[in-house]
């Protein structure tokens, strides 16, 4: 089936000198022709030349060679199989609202989750959840059926499998506390379905970020409590979020995890060092929420690595705390 599969080349392009702006715009120049191609298997898999910029909440990354989309588990499988028999780096990319990619590009191929089917079981709070649904849309669909536990999600920018392999959580909630199982398929295609009892989480850890052989988490199943109240407490938290985060603005949430050691989140030791508004090239340090970095318009990889690095060593110089990342950088080859 994977060898029916057509996928885009796409030389890489160095950067040139010139601003990334200028770079972005003349590699969209060769980008203007988008393909859509039914194969001969009849998968509706759609192969278009992309922009990494185009597929995240921060708009900053160079093109990626392959790109392929999927929207069920079959074309999933096909697509790694494909990846493994051509010996080719692959991604599984959600939302894209925790990436940083490096406007050089990625050496490999792109699989966009769009595996989006949601099933509910009748009244008991129990829903199985395709990996690519958007988690802020579940979020607020739970809470408006009157169930309890993922409120906190709506206002994520991320997908269900995004945030099971995060474990994403805000407001003193968290997303594996609501996992009943998860469905997996290994870089062999094999699939696998994993009790909650069997996994082990922690603050924004999973064991998806340790667990070599997984190519992608495929569904969630969430098992939620009744609560009269889920639906206020998902608007009060989106209200909050939208007075304390730049939420208009492109950014990939926040940038360094809150370390556990101290009394201080990351957010109040960037703001302690001053450095709210701090600015390199088209990225800057939010002046809304210290932990949330910027894309003014034309921020490149290195602007936002740069900001990163510098942010780091003043709370560093300052606090003696080393910040850790909560964001993923990845290489382009
Ligand atoms: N609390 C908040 O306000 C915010 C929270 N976030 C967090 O970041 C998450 C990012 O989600 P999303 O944007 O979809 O992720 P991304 O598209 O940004 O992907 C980030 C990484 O997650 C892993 N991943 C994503 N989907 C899958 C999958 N189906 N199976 C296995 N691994 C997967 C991949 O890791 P790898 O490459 O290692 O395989 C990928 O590199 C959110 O759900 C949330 O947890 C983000 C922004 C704001
Ligand atoms: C945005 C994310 O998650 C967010 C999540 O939305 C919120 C809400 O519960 O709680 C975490 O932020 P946070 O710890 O910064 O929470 P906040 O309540 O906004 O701030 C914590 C403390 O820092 C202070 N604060 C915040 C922003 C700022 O610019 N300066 C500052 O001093 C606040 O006053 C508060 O006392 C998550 N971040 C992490 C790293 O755990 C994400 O994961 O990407």
């Amino acid at each position: 089936m994977a060898s029916h599969l057509t996928i885009y080349h796409l030389p890489l392009k160095q950067p040139t000198k010139l601003d990334s702006c200028h770079v972005q715009r003349s590699i969209s120049c060769n980008f203007k022709k988008q393909e859509s191609a039914q194969n001969s298997t009849g998968l509706p898999f759609i192969h278009r030349k992309k922009l990494l910029s185009d597929l995240t909440t921060w708009g900053i990354g160079g093109p990626c060679n392959y790109f392929i989309q999927v929207f069920n588990h079959t074309q999933l499988v096909s697509a790694l199989r494909y990846c493994n028999e051509q010996s080719m780096r692959f991604m599984i990319l959600g939302k894209g609202s925790n990436c940083l990619f490096d406007d050089v590009g990625f050496d490999g191929c792109i699989i966009l989750n769009r595996i989006e089917f949601m099933e509910k079981i009748e009244e008991s709070g129990v829903y199985r959840v395709g990996s690519g649904y958007p988690f802020n849309c579940f979020g607020v669909v739970s809470a408006n059926d009157g169930f309890s536990g993922l409120e906190f999600a709506a206002g994520v920018p991320g997908t269900v499998g995004g945030a099971a392999y995060m474990n994403a959580g805000a407001n003193g909630q968290e997303t594996a506390a609501a996992i009943d199982s998860i469905e997996i398929v290994t870089n062999e295609g094999e699939s696998r379905m994993l009790k909650r009892r069997e996994l082990n989480f922690g603050y924004r850890l999973s064991p998806f970020q340790e667990l070599k052989d997984l190519a992608s988490i495929t569904a969630v199943t969430f098992r939620l409590k009744f609560s009269k109240t889920a639906r206020e407490m998902q608007q009060e938290y989106l209200a909050r979020r939208w007075r304390t985060q730049p939420l208009g603005q492109r950014s990939a949430g926040s940038v360094f995890r809150n370390p556990s050691s101290m009394g201080f989140s990351a957010a109040e030791l960037i703001e302690k060092t001053g450095l709210k508004g701090l600015r390199v090239g088209g990225a800057m340090v939010s002046n809304k929420h210290a932990n949330f970095f910027i894309n003014c318009g034309c921020a490149t990889s290195q602007d936002m690595l740069e900001l990163i690095g510098l942010v780091k060593d003043a709370v560093n110089q300052k606090f003696g705390v080393e910040l850790k990342e909560e964001i993923s950088y990845i290489h382009p080859s």
